[in-house]
């Protein structure tokens, strides 16, 4: 296990991301071979992955989101499925597998994302944290600004994939 990972701030897209000091590697996911608590004990962690209760800032917001990617997406890779080759239909039918299992309850939310979301926070049932305006790829920051807190969206797509969304804050 290395423990010269650290958690920095992606500048281009201003969401954080895991730098091995000692390699010079980075990558979007969380070090396969660290735990959870491990992760959240990073050097930059708690400052870039926001939770434990900190105050989200005037104007921004924060959303838990449930990912699946196909083979369009930009990047048909995740965490769960090296090489990812469904259609955009296809995630679609298995999104709303999962939306009807749902069935509002962000309990259910956070269970069902740890477990499917091809994104990195699945980690954290899905958490993306705080963010603001212009930090995140457009429909998914216009879904999740017309959402009242504790409300999820229908179903939409970004050119990371399909998701649900859930605002939290
Ligand atoms: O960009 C990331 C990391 C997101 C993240 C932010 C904060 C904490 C943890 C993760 N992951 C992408 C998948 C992805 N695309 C997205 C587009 C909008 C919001 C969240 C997204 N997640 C990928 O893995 O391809």
């Amino acid at each position: 296990m290395s423990t010269s990972w650290e958690v920095r701030l992606s500048n281009s897209r201003r969401i954080p991301y895991f730098f091995n000091t000692e390699t010079q590697e980075s990558t979007w996911e969380p070090p396969a071979d660290l735990s959870q608590e491990q992760i959240q004990n990073l050097p930059g962690a708690a400052e870039h992955f926001g939770g434990g209760g900190k105050a989200v800032p005037a104007g921004n917001v924060q959303a838990s989101h449930l990912l699946v990617k196909h083979r369009d997406s930009r990047r048909p890779s995740s965490w769960k499925e090296k090489n990812i080759t469904r259609s955009k239909e296809e995630a679609i039918e298995i999104l709303r597998g999962y939306q009807a299992e749902i069935n509002g309850s962000p309990e259910k939310f956070a269970e069902l994302a740890k477990v499917h979301s091809d994104c990195s926070s699945a980690k954290s049932g899905g958490d993306l944290g705080p963010f603001g305006r212009g930090q995140m790829q457009k429909p998914f920051e216009d879904a999740t600004y017309s959402l009242n807190i504790g409300e999820m969206s229908d179903i939409i797509s970004t050119d990371s994939g399909v998701h649900i969304v859930l605002r939290t804050a």
